[in-house]
């Protein structure tokens, strides 16, 4: 990607204003260390209340993230050709500044990598090899860390079995849809912080993951926000700034887990401003089900609690399969609300007049 690109690039890349102090999340942001006592329970807690977690104590090993960040960086600082000729993404493989297949552009260039099983695809090869086995490596951690995960979501919302979420994107036999992802975000090109100060350019615009969860890692470099609902029913929110933590891990809820349970966990709404001064390298998992998966909210939650002669939870969703969402979300905007055509209307209040 050339970092000074042309004003005409740069129109169409949306300003948003740059977060201010306050902004950022203090002592709030939600942490689980997933080697401790009641993880599970605190799991759930963070999925209902924010839809996404720091993940400490994850136990991937530093040089697993480190070599892959390595790869990641030696590959974006190659000759444009060279990254050109794995491109452009559609969906995978390389791309820039354009995301996705209907219009939206954000400040970055990734690699858009399918993963088949426990490694990549070899229908959408890497660049090279070097990077190819790096990233398996880092596939088969996230992957681990995606089970324990899942497991302790189903655990915490008193889901047998255990892996009933955590096979639908882990199990040995399911050909699941899983996706890598390794995002450069080049500074705030100058041209831009001299015209307009306060404002910086959008790296990835707001959207949420369709997905059940996604795994991202993140050098050193902030730009990562998240929205925060003060009040969900009125879409009243705020966007919070998460600090970066290169140590740590950041777990985020996707629509399909937001589905499956019901909403009573929330996929977070999130967003990467590009940062003034400094470059920011993300490595994301993207963990989903096999196509022909029907996303519904799990039985055993709708009739959790439900006494004798009493009626169970409704679902309020429509039916679909993971394929058919997937289908709908690509060709969809990157900051529609995937689930809005999906979401059940209400049944009719009776009127007590009629
Ligand atoms: C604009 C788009 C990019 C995206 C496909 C979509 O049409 C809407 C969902 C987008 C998203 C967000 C999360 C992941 O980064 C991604 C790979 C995914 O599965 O859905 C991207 C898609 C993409 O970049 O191709
Ligand atoms: O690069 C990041 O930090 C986030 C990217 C993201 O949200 C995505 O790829 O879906
Ligand atoms: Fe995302």
């Amino acid at each position: 990607m050339v970092v000074l690109a042309k004003p005409a690039a740069l129109e169409q890349i949306s300003l948003v204003r740059s977060p201010s102090v306050e902004d950022n999340f203090g002592a709030g942001l939600p942490v689980v260390d997933l080697a401790a006592d009641g993880a599970a329970g605190e799991v759930v807690r963070a999925c209902e209340r924010f839809g996404f977690f720091k993940v400490v104590s994850h136990g991937v090993g530093e040089g697993v993230v480190g070599r892959l960040e390595a790869e990641a960086v030696r590959f974006f600082a190659s000759p444009q050709a060279a990254k050109d000729a794995h491109g452009p993404a559609s969906p995978f493989g390389y791309g820039s500044k354009r995301i996705g297949r209907n219009g939206d552009m954000g400040w970055l260039e990734y690699l858009l990598l399918a993963i088949d099983g426990a490694s990549l695809s070899r229908s959408s090869p890497a660049p090279s090899s070097s990077l190819r086995d790096a990233a398996n490596k880092y596939v088969g951690a996230m992957r681990g860390m995606a089970r324990t995960v899942l497991e302790m979501v189903a655990e915490g919302l008193g889901v047998a079995p255990r892996g009933a979420l955590a096979d639908m994107v882990v199990g040995d036999g399911a050909a699941s849809d899983q996706i890598l992802r390794l995002n450069h975000y080049p500074p705030c090109p100058p041209l831009l912080q001299n015209l307009m100060p306060n404002c910086s350019p959008t790296g990835f615009g707001e959207h949420t993951d369709p997905q059940l969860i996604s795994i991202l890692h993140s050098n050193s470099t902030s730009g990562l926000q998240v929205a925060l609902h003060h009040d969900a029913d009125a879409g009243d929110h705020q966007w919070v700034t998460v600090p970066p933590d290169p140590a740590s891990f950041l777990v985020i809820v996707g629509d399909s887990l937001q589905v499956m349970t019901n909403g009573r966990m929330r996929s977070v709404r999130h967003r990467v401003v590009a940062n003034k001064l400094k470059s920011r390298v993300s490595m994301i998992y993207f963990g989903g089900p096999p196509l022909e998966q029907r996303i519904a909210p799990l039985r055993q939650l709708l009739v959790a609690g439900v006494g004798d002669g009493e009626e169970e939870e409704q679902s309020r969703y429509e039916e679909f399969t993971w394929g058919e969402y997937k289908k709908a979300a690509y060709l969809s905007r990157l900051s529609d609300n995937g689930l809005a055509p999906f979401h059940r209307q209400p049944p009719p209040v009776a009127n007590p007049l009629a």
